[in-house]
């Protein structure tokens, strides 16, 4: 079978500038948000990335004409009425599809969509989403591998969420936009992007506030909403990503767009573990250049704590620093399958659970390695290019879910590193 990959020749620092692309995880969200309203909408700076172009078939399969007018840039007009079922093998290739039931519940009321699937991590139940829903006045069923939706009327109500989730704090917020009255959402989520989310619909005229706190209240208006134009915010997961190359390297990066006030809890355990992380007026600037690492433990927690979705590569660079550290993963059940590649790299890494001990440094030398997941592949890539000698990473597609241009990204910044197909 033929497997297409990196091939990465390790050892170079990286060096030189690399620019951060739109967040994935707010350009998924805004792009659902689109159907709320029958106007044209555009949004800049989108990665071209595989579940945008996911995205942009599923919403198209529902009645949206979705374009890309210029690099980067995405015009989307839903279509009125909309239509009642996304295609089944997108919807199941991508997570992010359940972001579809809010706006939907709020501006046609009927869905029937395939269980949304997407990397394999852990469990990723649904309830959350659906009981929001459902105290809005909406009537979900999940039969047969499909969740259906119908609602005529939504009205505003208190909802607590009984975990941060943030792609429930999305849906509820587009659901209650157009909902009668008043809804509060306690607990809420206090991600970047469910702010950048709140900042979207307030442009299209909605009347929500509160993101970046627990307490969201959402005034629903019964009038519709409108098209807009907007400029999406840095990918701060990939920005992370790339922070954390250039010290495993032990190289020095320019992150143009990269943004400090949603990197503060990376940044923290960077500059602990000995790497200089500087702001400067394009974005940051790192440093590991001659350096030795210390040992760091992290704990993954929900925004503002340390990102589950960076523990994978801070596992990588682990490998590399001095000492014993203790990464526990507090989100995610089944998020440690890329250590077992590690293993294959010469990482000394024991995990029981959530919980992973890395013992380090090792030296890492090239292996023939599968991305088991999207992070978990960039840990894989990380640790290729810090490694002695060739490695392949197999598994790419699920590296370009989420990474816009990587190979020309990295090899900008001196990597030495091709896509190709083996046999
Ligand atoms: C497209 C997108 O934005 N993806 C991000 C989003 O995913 P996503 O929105 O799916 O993440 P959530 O915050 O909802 O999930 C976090 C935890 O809550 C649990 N949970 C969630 C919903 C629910 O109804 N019931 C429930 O138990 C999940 O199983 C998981 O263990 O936030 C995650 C946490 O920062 C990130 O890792 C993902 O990259
Ligand atoms: C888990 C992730 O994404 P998703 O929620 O889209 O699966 C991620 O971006 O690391």
């Amino acid at each position: 079978m033929e497997r297409n990959g990196l091939l990465i020749r390790g050892g170079a620092p990286l060096s030189g500038e690399i620019t951060v692309s739109g967040a994935k995880n707010a350009a998924l969200k805004l792009m659902a948000a689109t159907l709320l309203t029958s106007e044209r909408c555009v949004i800049r700076d989108v990665p071209d990335i595989a579940d945008v172009r996911t995205m942009m078939r599923v919403l198209s399969g529902l009645g949206v004409k979705v374009e890309w007018t210029g690099p980067g840039t995405l015009a989307l007009q839903a279509s009125d009425p909309l239509a009642e079922q996304p295609p089944d093998e997108l919807v199941r290739t991508m997570r992010a599809s359940v972001q579809l039931l809010g706006p939907v519940a709020a501006r046609s009321g009927r869905i029937r969509m395939a269980q949304p699937g997407g990397c394999d991590i852990g469990e990723r139940p649904l309830d959350l989403h659906l009981h929001g829903l459902q105290s809005l006045g909406a009537e979900v069923r999940q039969e047969g591998g499909f969740i259906e939706l119908t609602a005529r009327h939504l009205s505003g109500t208190d909802i607590v969420l009984d975990f941060p989730s943030v792609g429930a704090t999305e849906n509820l917020m587009m659901a209650a936009v157009r909902a009668r009255g008043v809804t509060v959402i306690h607990n809420a989520a206090r991600e970047p992007e469910v702010v950048e989310l709140q900042s979207f619909l307030q442009a299209m005229g909605a009347r929500v506030q509160g993101a970046g706190s627990s307490a969201i209240r959402v005034e629903g208006t019964e009038d519709g909403l409108h098209g807009c134009e907007w400029s999406l915010m840095p990918d701060r997961i990939e920005a992370a990503t790339w922070l954390l190359a250039a010290a495993i390297t032990r190289g020095h990066l320019r992150l143009t767009g990269a943004r400090a006030d949603h990197l503060a809890a990376v940044i923290a355990r960077l500059r602990s573990a000995g790497v200089e992380v500087e702001r400067v007026e394009e974005g940051l600037e790192v440093s590991a250049q001659g350096r030795a690492l210390s040992a760091v433990s992290v704990r993954t927690q929900p925004y503002p704590g340390f990102p589950t979705d960076v523990q994978p590569q801070w596992v990588a660079l682990m490998v590399t620093a001095r000492g014993t550290s203790v990464v526990r993963e507090e989100i995610y059940s089944r998020r440690f399958r890329f250590v077992q590649e590690l293993w294959r790299m010469g990482a000394d890494i024991a995990v029981d659970g959530r919980v992973a001990v890395v013992r380090g440094p090792s030296r890492l030398s090239g292996a023939d390695v599968e991305a088991p997941d999207l992070r978990g592949g960039a840990a894989l890539v990380l640790a290729a290019l810090a490694a002695e000698g060739q490695s392949f990473v197999g598994g790419v597609h699920h590296l370009e879910r989420g990474y816009e241009r990587l190979v020309e990204k990295l090899a900008q910044a001196g990597a030495r590193v091709r896509r190709v197909s083996q046999a």
